[in-house]
């Protein structure tokens, strides 16, 4: 019988935990904050943005939201983000990718102050990762671990394939997947659009994580029986439905399913994780910023 890995469950029970924190937290005088900053007129990031508003409240964290106009200039995001960098109450910031096509995102994501990017994408924190050291880890890839961990999966050994070379998932991911950890200690192999044989790759693979970006791109013939499948990806295609659209991974889940050991639906699978450790990140964030001991592995 096929698992079916449930994101929405582990991701409540790391709320949970969260919250428990939270509390430690207030019990010190701190109020864990998290601002979100959109610039851009995208309905799914928007949607994205206020979900993640929501989580911080069920938990206990504030948030912070400011809106930008797609058209403005980059130097008024600039100008955000180096208020919120200087603000107290702000302990965590995120900066909603994809920005308008005028403002360049690296120089974005340096201005963050390392401290608050509870994304983990500053390059001093991406080589933090990269060394062994991280002090956050990006939520997508974190959530996949914590998944893994939840449903048992042995990485120690496995041989993993990361479909996707992101600096968002791909790469941290492959990273996490080869560290020396008991959530790592895999052979990973990373794939990407100018794979010469996909299917070679993927026909001996323990654990498949799918983040292509790329609706359906991995099919149940492609897989390995009895293979985890990890499935980041959220379209959303066009479909008769009452939004418009319907929701597909980046794995067509009715092949994939059968052949698989393990699977993780879209939606309630790695997208809950991916909100339920940026809730995590906040709270390890205000933790070190108020030298109060935060409990979470
Ligand atoms: N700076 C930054 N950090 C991000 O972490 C970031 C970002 N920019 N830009 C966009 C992507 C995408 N992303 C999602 C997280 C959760 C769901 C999620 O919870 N999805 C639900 C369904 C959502 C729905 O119904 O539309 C699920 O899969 O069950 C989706 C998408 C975070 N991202």
């Amino acid at each position: 019988m096929t698992e079916i890995i449930d994101g929405e469950a582990v991701a409540a029970d790391v709320r949970d935990a969260v919250a428990g924190e939270v509390t430690r937290l207030g019990d010190a005088g701190v109020a864990p904050g998290l601002a979100t900053v959109l610039m851009s007129d995208d309905p799914a990031s928007e949607t994205y943005v206020s979900m993640k508003q929501r989580d911080c409240e069920e938990v206990g964290i504030e948030s912070f939201h400011v809106e930008i106009d797609a058209d403005a200039p980059a130097s008024e995001l600039y100008e955000t983000i180096d208020d919120l960098n200087d603000r107290d109450d702000v302990h965590g910031i995120l900066v909603q990718l994809p920005l308008p096509d005028h403002v360049d995102k690296r120089t974005v994501l340096r201005r963050i102050a390392p401290e608050k990017d509870v994304d983990g994408f500053h390059p001093e924190n991406v080589g933090r990762l990269v060394a062994g050291d991280a002090r956050f880890k990006p939520c997508t890839p974190h959530g996949v671990q914590k998944l893994l961990d939840a449903y048992d999966v042995e990485t120690e050994g496995a041989d993993a394939v990361v479909v996707g070379r992101s600096d968002i998932v791909g790469k941290p991911m492959a990273n996490l997947l080869i560290q020396k950890s008991p959530t790592g200690n895999a052979t990973t192999t990373v794939c990407h659009s100018r794979t010469e044989d996909l299917e070679a790759k993927l026909a001996g693979a323990d654990i498949v994580v799918a983040a292509a970006g790329i609706p359906e791109f991995v099919d149940g013939s492609m897989l390995k029986a009895g293979a985890t499948v990890i499935d980041v990806g959220i379209n959303r295609v066009d479909a008769d439905t009452e939004k418009g659209y319907e929701l597909v991974g980046d794995v067509d889940y009715e092949s994939a399913k059968d052949v698989a050991g393990a699977i993780t639906p879209v939606p309630g699978g790695v997208g809950p994780m991916t909100r339920a450790m940026l809730l995590y990140n906040t709270v390890k964030a205000a933790g070190r910023q108020h030298d109060v001991e935060i409990e979470l592995d």
